[in-house]
């Protein structure tokens, strides 16, 4: 049976730059995956392009056997800025907007989110803080009943209560044989719900391996990522 997710030769550049290079990734179903790397490593960059937000790249992308990007589009729910919405709109137009384009968008699921996040439908996107729109964004994005979710620092305007609560409940929100790519930098508060780590750096995967295989190695999560930068680090 095919990955989830099959990224192969993957090389992007901008404007000239590249930004990845020569990037192979291959993901199972049913995993939460923690996409590790310091600012500008290239994470949201590799999420864009998994989306298909980010083209003209070199390789191939496959998300449930799908390399068509509209495809892919339909098959995986990434978070979004909602800059694209006005401020005078409420929680309930853009949950509308959303149950129209989005066939798989689960009403009910996202109303419990709602109650969860402590949010409700009349909440105007511009009177409400950066906090709660990452709340809202990340209900939204887990209210889509896909095989493949990406979460782009979803928690870093959340207060730590907030975002422990959050961490501890995310399995309640997504189906057992889907998948959760995380990318984030606060990776001690998620460790503990994580099934994978994938770290980028020097502008490829520098490191793909389970969370079981970490902790026999007598290291938490956090310390296996910073022996990537260590060298840095030191100098
Ligand atoms: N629109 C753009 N034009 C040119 N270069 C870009 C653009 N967006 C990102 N980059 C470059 O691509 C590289 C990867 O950026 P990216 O945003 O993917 O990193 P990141 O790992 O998500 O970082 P962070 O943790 O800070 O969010 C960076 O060197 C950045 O300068």
């Amino acid at each position: 049976m095919s990955d989830l997710l099959e990224i192969k030769d993957l090389t992007y550049r901008k404007n000239l730059r590249v930004i990845l290079d020569n990037v192979n990734l291959n993901i199972e179903s049913g995993k939460i995956i923690a996409l590790l790397g310091e600012n500008g490593a290239g994470k949201t960059t590799l999420m864009r392009i998994i989306t298909g937000i980010a083209k003209h790249y070199k390789g191939s992308v496959a998300v449930a056997g799908k390399e068509k990007e509209a495809e892919r589009k339909s098959a995986l729910s990434m978070t979004d800025s909602l800059k694209g919405f006005s401020d005078s709109v409420t929680i309930g137009w853009v949950r509308d907007f959303y149950n129209k384009i989005y066939s798989d968008f689960d009403k009910e699921q996202f109303e419990e989110l709602l109650k969860f996040m402590k949010l409700n439908y009349d909440m105007k996107l511009g009177q409400i803080s950066r906090g709660m729109r990452e709340k809202l964004v990340i209900a939204l994005t887990l209210s889509r009943k896909v095989k493949l979710y990406l979460l782009d620092e979803p928690f870093s305007g959340i207060d730590p209560m907030s975002r422990k609560r959050i961490i501890n409940s995310i399995l309640l929100w997504k189906d057992e044989d889907s998948t959760l790519i995380i990318s984030d930098h606060f990776v001690n508060e998620i460790s503990s719900i994580l099934d994978e780590v994938i770290i980028v750096k020097d502008k490829t995967i520098a490191s793909h391996i389970s969370a079981d295989e970490i902790r026999e190695q007598g290291k938490s999560i956090e310390q296996y990522y910073e022996d990537f930068y260590q060298d840095e680090v030191s100098e």
